[in-house]
């Protein structure tokens, strides 16, 4: 009964090699993609066959039945695009796939069937409704509420049956076009189902509002798996266990607009990773209250968000062998340090400084000469002091109990609270003119507050307000210089005592690195921005964001269709749009928008016109680029965006004054904050790098984390720009949805193959149920066989050059494996332990004398060499018609059998 070793593979190739030739499938391959069975779902009656191809205008016979169902795809553009090019290119894709319509052979199908289409109304909404008749071009719909709506064929959309209304994965839908996403989507939102998977994405839809869904119930709930519906616990149980299954890191990024729920995602994520082993409840609640010191630090309301988020962060929590938390580290990118001085109308600057004000017992007052955050000029200027359903005062509390959790002592906590001090009188600092143009600055109570809070010299800090010293050259300011030099001063004491604060919480999240063997982590990250003014910034925002948005289209679009290609199996090619010319932008060397940025900021006489220029010159090429009088727009996946360049090479030099430097190094306070920044300081000035290419490595390095784990995606979604409970904006979550490709990813989810082995994997793991001889075979041929052997229908997989890919799991030959493993470790077990293992020694050489009598020379040879292996172990038995010999090595069960 052995299998030739050659043949199946040969076979294998050859049917490749002429179906490549002729492009037609070879009769020995599995049939092409057939469609994924609809597990909650019951279909209609008549299976009607949806394969929605994008980009190009294709149509599919219905599978059943005798009529005919076109479905087609237009490249109409559904709004959004923002008028300009790339917006119009991108909805290839989406867009596409969002609009195959109803056609003129299945009018009469949908009507005898009184199947459910979608239509637009005349304010541009969809509709849900039945075809009452159709004339010519013109289809009559009655819509839900009785109304009736005629509109052109091309412009319906086939329905899904209501069965399907609000599953949890939408790929399960018979057709993924935006109303009937958007229609299931709404469904769920109505209900608080705030969750839902698009295939491998979770969806993450901020309710505004309590949702109930959250805490050490629920947490026991998915650890438990009594629930499996989608939910941030239930990604996070995913990463959890497949680092403790595959022993590999993982990580879960989270990505969205600004107010989408990222942040709250990343804490409801470690929330639970914090909980799955919880003996360790010292890190268990220092993980948990970093949360309260970055918010306070880090966050501030803006127009989008009133706690959002003004840096990117990267969590990383390590665990031992055992699942334990060892230990946690954070890492922090682009904090944006002016906000500390500038903040738009309507806006807050960070959450601590209103905190402080508010909640800082007397005596702290008294030490800081603390006012109300009403009398500083940093707090007030943007008229909004305070947040609706806030209490600054109680936050400060639950942040001194935090800084107490995290060991941060007395002290330390003292010297943190002289430095915000210092920060808003340094904001208070006025100047008073000297002549017409030059000015000084005002020896106040504001000058001696902030040079007594900083600990520095109040001439010192006066000397540097008002002149700019170098080379020996001492040359008077006018205000506006003297304003910037104080703002950038203030700036940068902030940001660096935000840096300072980080190294203390990672010191104090270290814990025992020796224990720790992998780790799950969470990517936080700033959401695309595109505001009325956009400078540096947002510049570095949102290529950090077209990173990132590269990141899950290569991996949810791109390498998933190459494995398809590289390995010969059939596949229908979905369409995405690749943002790789708009990251070429910005990280070509030495000709992109970074190295140039770097190198005009490193230059002593390039100016920000010197720069655009540069870029009109080197960059026109790039469609993704337009340069205007001192400005640039970039179209970026998500939208254009016009960036200012007013100020963009001083903000990326980040360059301190040598005077200002030694202001901050003169600095005596205990936490040394501004002389150890200004020691960093000098490093990077030294090196000559930009605060872009750094920021450039720094993403890279990110990204290679990412790469070398396992990947879980979070897309958070914002239901209305109101920031509202209850409210469900199609268009706005349209636009998300579009500019994310999550619909690309669904049209790949719907036909891919989650499980894969390679051949050897698969011929190992499953040779055990094989009946015939397998040592022999080559691992294609053995898997080949096994597939064979157990009937495992051919539309549920697909044979690759090097791997097996599957539709679903291998649930029944994964049960098979589990009996035969059980009944043999079981022999294993008795025959291992003491009288039973003499009884076995007398029963093996029974059998095998008795077999040679039988048998032959044969399996007598067979399990003679297995005996010799000493760390396997064998067993030979005889029946009727067959002997087998069964082998057990390494806790792989292979049977082999010879008949009569
Ligand atoms: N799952 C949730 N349950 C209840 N409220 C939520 C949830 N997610 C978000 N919110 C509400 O929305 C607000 C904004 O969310 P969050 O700060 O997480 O947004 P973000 O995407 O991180 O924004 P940014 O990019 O501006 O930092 C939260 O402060 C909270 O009020």
């Amino acid at each position: 009964m052995l299998l030739s070793s050659r043949s199946s593979l040969e076979v294998m190739l050859d049917s490749l090699r002429l179906r490549d030739n002729s492009g037609e499938s070879s009769p020995d391959l599995p049939p092409a993609l057939p469609s994924r069975p609809i597990s909650k779902a019951r279909l209609p009656k008549r299976l009607i066959r949806s394969t929605i191809a994008v980009q190009h205008v294709v149509s599919c016979d219905t599978s059943n039945n005798n009529e005919k169902l076109d479905v087609k795809c237009s490249s109409r553009s559904s709004g959004g695009g923002g008028g300009c090019g790339f917006g119009r290119k991108k909805m290839i894709g989406a867009a596409a796939a969002a609009t195959s319509s109803v056609s003129v052979d299945s009018i009469g199908y949908f009507i005898r069937n009184k199947l459910g289409v979608w239509c637009k109304s005349r304010n541009d909404r969809w509709e849900l409704g039945k075809i009452e008749s159709a004339v010519g071009e013109d289809v009559t719909v009655r819509v839900s509420n009785g109304n009736m709506i005629t509109v052109s064929r091309r412009e319906l959309l086939p329905a899904n049956t209501d069965v399907l209304d609000g599953v949890d994965d939408l790929v399960e839908l018979s057709y993924l076009n935006e109303p009937s996403v958007l229609h299931s989507l709404q469904y769920r939102y109505n209900r608080d189902i705030i969750y839902s998977k698009a295939g491998p994405v979770l969806l993450a839809f901020n309710p505004f509002k309590d949702v109930n869904i959250y805490g050490d119930d629920f947490v026991a709930v998915y650890k438990e798996k009594i629930l499996d519906n989608p939910h941030v616990y239930a990604v996070a149980d995913a990463a959890y266990n497949d680092m403790m299954k595959d022993g590999v890191n993982q990580s879960i990024i989270i990505s969205g607009e600004s107010g989408a729920g990222k942040t709250e995602t990343a804490k409801f994520a470690m929330q639970y990773l914090a909980s799955v082993k919880s003996q360790n409840y010292e890190m268990k609640s220092k993980l948990i209250q970093t949360s309260c010191i970055l918010e306070a630090f880090g966050n501030a309301k803006t127009s989008r968000n009133w706690n959002s988020s003004r840096f990117g962060k990267l969590i990383d929590i390590h665990y031992s062998a055992e699942g334990m938390i060892s230990g946690a580290c954070i890492q922090t990118y682009l904090f944006e340090k002016s906000r500390v001085s500038q903040i738009c109308r309507g806006e807050r600057s960070y959450h601590v400084f209103y905190q402080m004000c508010a909640g800082a017992p007397p005596v702290l007052k008294d030490k800081l000469n603390l006012k109300m955050s009403s009398e500083y000029k940093f707090l007030n200027q943007s008229g909004c002091l305070k947040i609706n359903g806030v209490d600054d005062a109680h936050n400060f509390i639950k942040l001194v109990d935090a800084f107490d959790t995290l060991g941060i002592h007395g002290l330390d906590q003292e010297n943190i609270f002289e430095l915000l001090a210092a920060i808003l009188w340094l904001g208070n600092i006025s100047f008073a003119a000297i002549d017409e143009e030059l000015v000084e600055p005002v020896a106040d109570e504001a000058s001696r507050s902030a040079a007594r809070l900083m600990g520095c010299k109040m001439d010192d800090l006066m000397m540097v307000l008002s002149t700019n010293r170098a080379h020996n050259m001492t040359e008077p300011l006018t205000l506006q210089q003297a304003t910037d030099k104080r703002n950038t001063l203030a700036n940068f004491v902030y940001e660096s005592l935000f840096n300072w604060l980080i190294e203390e919480v990672n010191t104090s999240l270290k814990g025992n690195t020796q224990h720790t063997r992998h780790a799950i982590s969470i990517l936080d990250t700033y959401g695309f921005e595109s505001l009325q003014r956009n400078s540096l910034q947002q510049l570095f925002i949102n290529y950090a964001d077209e990173r990132l948005q590269q990141h899950f289209i290569r991996h949810l679009c791109k390498l998933e269709q190459e494995e398809y290609e590289l390995e010969g199996i059939h596949w229908k090619k979905v369409e995405f749009e690749d943002n790789q010319e708009c990251l070429d932008l910005f990280e070509k060397k030495p000709m992109g928008i970074i190295s140039m940025l770097n190198e005009c900021s490193n230059s002593s006489i390039a100016t920000d016109t010197t720069f655009t220029e540069k870029i009109k010159q080197h960059l026109s090429y790039n469609l993704c680029i337009s340069c205007e009088e001192g400005a640039f727009r970039v179209r970026h996946y998500a939208r254009e965006v016009q960036y200012d360049a007013s100020g963009l090479l001083e903000k990326d030099s980040d360059k301190l004054q040598f005077d200002t430097i030694q202001l901050l190094s003169s600095c005596k306070k205990p936490l040394n904050l501004s002389g150890s920044a200004s020691g960093v300081m000098n490093q990077v000035q030294a090196a000559g790098q930009s605060v872009g290419s750094k920021f450039m490595d720094h993403l890279s390095k990110l990204i290679n984390q990412m790469e070398n784990s396992k990947q879980h995606f979070i897309r958070c979604i914002k239901p209305n720009t109101k920031k509202l409970p209850g409210i469900y904006e199609s268009d706005i979550v349209w636009e998300q949805l579009k500019c994310s490709q999550v619909m690309e990813v669904m049209q790949i989810s719907k036909s891919r193959y989650p499980l894969r082995f390679t051949h050897q994997e698969f011929a190992s793991r499953f040779g055990c149920l094989l009946s015939t001889n397998v040592m022999c075979m080559d691992p294609l041929s053995t898997s080949v066989a096994i597939l064979q052997q157990h009937r495992v229908p051919t539309q549920m997989y697909q044979v690759g050059f090097t791997k097996l890919f599957f539709r679903g799991q291998v649930d029944a030959l994964e049960n098979l494996r589990q009996e035969v493993l059980g009944s043999t470790r079981e022999l294993d077990n008795r025959f291992l332990g003491g009288r039973v293992l003499v009884d076995f020694h007398e029963l093996k050489f029974g059998i095998v004398t008795l077999q040679s009598f039988i048998r032959g020379e044969n399996a007598r040879r067979e399990f003679n060499v297995l005996k010799k292996q000493n760390h396997g172990i064998a067993l030979s038995s005889l029946d009727e018609h067959m002997t087998t010999v069964v082998h057990i090595q390494s806790g792989t069960c292979y049977i082999k059998t010879y008949g009569w």
